[in-house]
């Protein structure tokens, strides 16, 4: 693909993007993150890690060849979620699509290998994310090379977060 491939926005096929129902009583609110038997077997997470991003700072844009990526942005902050789909046998191949969620519309979001994703806390607190992927980082005994296209110094690349 070349560097100079331009994106128009739209939905990206097989990416996943739901609100999380949160349960609130009088304690607090507890959120379902993800559930065996609503996920497909091809997606189910294998390990979970979460991360905290400050605010004004971003992760990505990257991909994997393999991995599936099961986001919760379950807050205190908020983001802004970029997807590009540069799989040329996708139906939206050349999409990019933003969504904004965190702490005020709480999300899941299943990332497909070969989408390319950055998010930004556009927050003013610390934001945590939640991740789920279908693959273990690095492989069974962290032996194996992560499966993980990095995008963020590429020289004239198309992934840029406005
Ligand atoms: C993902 C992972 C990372 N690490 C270690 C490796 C590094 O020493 C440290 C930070 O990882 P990395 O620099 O790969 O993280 P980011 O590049 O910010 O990637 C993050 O943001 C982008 C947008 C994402 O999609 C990733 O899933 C998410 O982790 O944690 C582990 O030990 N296990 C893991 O599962």
């Amino acid at each position: 693909m070349s560097n100079a491939m331009e994106f128009k926005k739209g939905k990206i096929h097989d990416v996943i993007v739901k609100p999380l129902g949160k349960y609130l009583d009088e304690r607090g609110w507890l959120a379902e993150l993800f559930r065996a038997d609503e996920l497909d077997a091809g997606i189910m997470p294998v390990m979970a890690y979460i991360s905290m991003t400050q605010p004004g700072v971003a992760r990505g844009p990257h991909e994997h060849v393999e991995q599936t990526d099961y986001f919760c942005f379950i807050g205190p902050s908020n983001f802004k979620v970029y997807l590009w789909d540069r799989r040329k046998d996708s139906p939206t191949y050349g999409v990019k699509q933003v969504v904004y969620t965190g702490v005020d519309l709480p999300m899941m979001m299943v990332v497909p290998p070969g989408v390319v994703h950055a998010y930004k806390n556009v927050g003013i607190d610390n934001g945590i994310v939640f991740n789920g992927p279908n693959k273990l980082y690095a492989g069974e005994g962290k032996k194996l090379p992560v499966d993980e296209i990095r995008h963020e110094e590429a020289v004239g690349s198309p992934f840029v977060l406005d």
